[in-house]
């Protein structure tokens, strides 16, 4: 397709006249900018206004070699690389500031407002070097010819595009998307989404500054606006017009705004940006999706009216075997988690105090404990090594430190949420896909058919029907189809260590004792090692090998099911709590 674009693109440089073209190139090359708005905001959820300044940097990276050293073979290969390397340093600032551990959503489109309004001042006190606020003009550049820009602008355009739309049909755009929906679910598959997030940036930014370079090489011109915040903004506006998130339709609705805007300031000079307005807010308004979706929606129906419905059957994962990886350290007898002198406040208030104990492999430990007790708090201080105020935690003698939750999980961490966490735009099978990113890495250029699962999640699979739902979008799953379909998601990571935070909640009497048995199984004949936080003592006294009961933020007992069931103070402080199904009342 993209070599048909070419062609195409070849083909009109012989029809369209030299106007036409001339401000088609522009156009073209804007819309290469506006596909990286669209991969970054569309797919990634990243609303960025920043994309102009790296077109900048690549347009003023050619505007000041070519001014200040000349044009040479040698100074375009220098221009080529001086730019790109200066906006993909630039860009790995922003993403540092923008993704770091801890940062909010906000943080993004903060930091890239700034960043225009910042390069666009260094563009102003540059003085004559930079051409300050007039920017630079008259330099030597490539002798080419109309038509010649026409199609290098086109191609790259096509280049780029087809790239992107390779991309996200891969393994890779199904992360993105999962990304997009729920990073925090991604994190606790163990997988760096800073770090990817980080890298499309970079990616993003070089591409913007390659436009950039041809535009300022075409343009023979640079001024600050390349740079600014007002052109990042409308990159933007191209983007939400054309329906983000659909690689075509920022592409086409950039290219034609931008020509058509040539085209009105020419014939209506004193009202064409008003026009331009009133059709952008119509536009918003009335298709808040862009046009690109319901030109497809229209086509669609369209099709089904004509007897053209396509019957293709929706393509789905089959699951085969995971290669089983070498156990470190089986024989090994050290406890699979040890926690020592564990404390978290939040400000002034304890809600964890000295928390000692460990687990090893193949035992099922129960924490309970009355409402408030601290016993999310400490599943949180297992899985993220940031969470906790004090005391240290081990994972098969290795100190989780202050890891982040993606890192924690490479230690052998896998923690089930309270309230069923998937990605309920995919299907299950990828979902389950996701959650194998970080052991089978995920292709840049195809979508894997195969679904690799480790015995126990295959098991959980099997159990519960979702093997018969490989293909049905997580969101149409019912609630206990959803949490089975998220322990098979955590148990796909072949953790060592299993958290697991009210995995019954909600369930039915026979969910309950389905998920019961397939714990137990995995306790007993696949040596995991569980921790599991419940409500329901019934349960608790069916599944578990040891109990540990968290009061006021401390551990006050820690024991067989029966000693703690029969204990005075544990009765004592149910009582206090006037908990519902506690111990005493379960003992009776
Ligand atoms: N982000 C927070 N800021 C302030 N206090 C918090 C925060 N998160 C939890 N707490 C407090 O910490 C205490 C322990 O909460 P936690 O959710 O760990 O209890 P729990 O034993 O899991 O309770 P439940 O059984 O109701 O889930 C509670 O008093 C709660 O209000």
């Amino acid at each position: 397709m993209a070599a048909l674009a070419i062609a195409a693109f070849a083909g009109a440089s012989q029809v369209l006249d030299t106007y036409s073209m001339n401000v088609l190139v522009r156009s073209l090359l804007y819309a290469v900018v506006a596909l990286t708005v669209d991969i970054l905001w569309g797919y990634l959820g990243i609303l960025t206004f920043g994309q102009s300044t790296f077109f900048g940097i690549g347009a003023y990276a050619a505007g000041l070699v070519f001014m200040h050293l000349g044009f040479s073979p040698g100074t375009a290969a220098l221009a080529l690389v001086a730019g790109i390397v200066i906006a993909v340093v630039v860009a790995a600032v922003v993403a540092w500031l923008a993704f770091w551990h801890g940062a909010s959503e906000l943080y993004a489109s903060v930091i890239t407002l700034v960043l225009p309004i910042v390069a666009t001042q260094v563009i102003f006190s540059g003085g004559t070097w930079t051409g300050s606020s007039s920017g630079l003009s008259g330099f030597e550049t490539f002798d080419l010819s109309i038509e010649a820009w026409f199609v290098l602008a086109g191609s790259l355009l096509a280049v780029a595009t087809a790239a992107a739309w390779v991309v996200m049909a891969s393994d890779a755009g199904r992360l993105i998307v999962a990304i997009r929906e729920n990073e925090q679910r991604c994190k606790y598959l163990g997988i760096g989404t800073a770090r990817l997030k980080s890298l499309a940036f970079l990616v993003s930014a070089a591409i913007a500054a390659i436009a950039g370079y041809v535009f300022a090489g075409y343009a023979a011109v640079v001024a600050p606006e390349l740079v600014g915040f007002v052109f990042g903004t409308e990159l933007v506006i191209w983007v939400a017009l054309g329906g983000r998130g659909t690689l075509l339709g920022p592409v086409i609705g950039t290219v034609l705004v931008d020509y058509e805007s040539a085209q009105l300031s020419g014939d209506y000079p004193f009202v064409w940006k008003l026009i331009i307005g009133l059709v952008f807010v119509a536009v918003i308004v009335a298709l808040p999706r862009g046009f690109l979706p319901i030109l497809g929606d229209g086509l669609k129906r369209l099709g089904r009216l004509a007897g053209l419905g396509r019957t293709t059957t929706a393509r789905t994962a089959t699951i085969v075997a995971a290669a089983r990886r070498t156990a470190a350290a089986a024989a090994d007898d050290s406890p699979a988690i040890r926690i020592r002198g564990v404390a978290k406040h939040f400000g002034s208030l304890p809600v964890l105090r000295g928390i000692d104990f460990e687990a090893r492999a193949g035992e099922l430990v129960s924490l309970v404990g009355p409402n408030g007790a601290g016993k999310t708090t400490l599943m949180r201080c297992i899985a993220d090594g940031s969470e906790r105020s004090g005391g240290t935690i081990e994972i098969g003698g290795v100190s989780i430190g202050r890891l982040p939750p993606e890192r924690c999980v490479a230690l052998g961490i896998g923690r089930k949420f309270q309230m069923a966490n998937v990605f309920d735009s995919l299907t299950v099978a990828e979902c389950l896909q996701i959650a194998r990113t970080r052991i089978d890495r995920p292709s840049l250029v195809r979508r894997s058919t195969e679904l690799a699962l480790p015995g126990p999640a295959a098991r959980v699979v099997a159990t519960t029907g979702l093997d018969q739902r490989l293909a049905t979008p997580a969101r149409l799953l019912s609630h206990g189809q959803k949490q089975a379909l998220e322990l098979a998601m955590v148990l796909a990571l072949e953790p060592k260590v299993l958290l697991l935070d009210e995995p019954t909640a909600g369930l039915s009497k026979a969910e309950r004792m389905l998920i019961g048995g397939i714990l137990t199984d995995l306790a007993t004949q696949e040596r995991l090692c569980i921790l599991l936080v419940e409500h329901d003592l019934d349960f608790v006294r069916e599944i578990s090998s040891r109990v540990v009961v968290l009061h006021q933020g401390r551990l006050v007992l820690d024991g067989t099911v029966e000693e703690v069931v029969g204990s005075e103070t544990v009765k004592q402080i149910y009582a206090g709590a006037g908990h519902h199904g506690a111990p005493a009342e379960a003992a009776r």
